[in-house]
């Protein structure tokens, strides 16, 4: 990869209120996820994944309590995650195959890497947990901009092991923490079709009018 990034500015380092970029709406304008199935190597280096999970947290967050973190998997970690991930189908699936338990080890070797957002609301008396995981959401979308705009596709999945209570316990989640998104990444092997938008006329209403 082309390195995109400076290093981040230091704190107190003057910034502009607006930054008009043709090529920021272009990207914004036409983005689209990676089909899960389409996404090879190469993936980003453990540096220049820092890089783009450095620009991932630069999302509004009231109070700024940083309510989320990130659990990255990389090389063996994934075959070793998703070896749990067939155990936990092992145990509690009804009329279990071996099939099931291919498919679930295999999840996370679908990219190069994945990572885990985990919401991880803090109790503070007085910022909503709604709002917290609102910014939980903001993380994972500008993860997958941070990483398009580095060269790299992504594709933001939940699926079953984000709702599962023994892949929370494996994640070492605590309290109220939740998994936002597991956020895959690599490179597209195909450039995605478009799909059918939200007509804005129908979303959109003027109040007062
Ligand atoms: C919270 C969340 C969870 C999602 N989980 C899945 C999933 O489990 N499986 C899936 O195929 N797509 C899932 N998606 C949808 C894809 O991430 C993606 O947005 C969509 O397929 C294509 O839209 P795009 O190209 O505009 O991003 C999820 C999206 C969100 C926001």
């Amino acid at each position: 990869m082309t390195k995109t990034f400076p290093p981040a500015p230091p704190v107190g380092t003057p910034m502009l209120p607006v930054r008009p970029s043709a090529e920021a709406r272009q990207l914004l304008a036409l983005r689209r996820s990676a089909g899960k199935q389409f996404i090879g190597e190469p993936g980003p280096s453990p540096e220049e994944l820092d890089e783009i999970l450095t620009i991932a947290a630069r999302v509004p967050d009231h109070r700024k309590l940083s309510p989320w973190r990130f659990i990255v998997f990389e090389g063996e970690a994934r075959a070793k995650f998703g070896k749990q991930l067939a155990r936990i189908v092992g145990e509690t699936k009804k009329d279990v195959e071996s099939k099931d338990l291919i498919e679930a080890a295999g999840l996370p070797l679908r990219a190069p890497v994945m990572v885990a957002v985990i919401s991880s609301p803090v109790d503070d008396g007085r910022t909503p947990v709604w709002e917290q995981e609102l910014s939980a959401g903001a993380v994972c979308y500008n993860l997958l901009l941070a990483a398009n705009a580095s060269g790299f596709a992504g594709s933001w999945l939940s699926e079953w092991p984000a709702f599962d209570a023994q892949v929370a316990n494996v994640l070492g989640l605590t309290g109220s923490e939740r998994v936002a998104g597991f956020i895959y990444l690599g490179t597209s092997k195909v450039n995605p079709p478009e799909r059918a938008r939200a007509d804005i006329g129908h979303i959109v209403t003027r109040w007062g009018e």
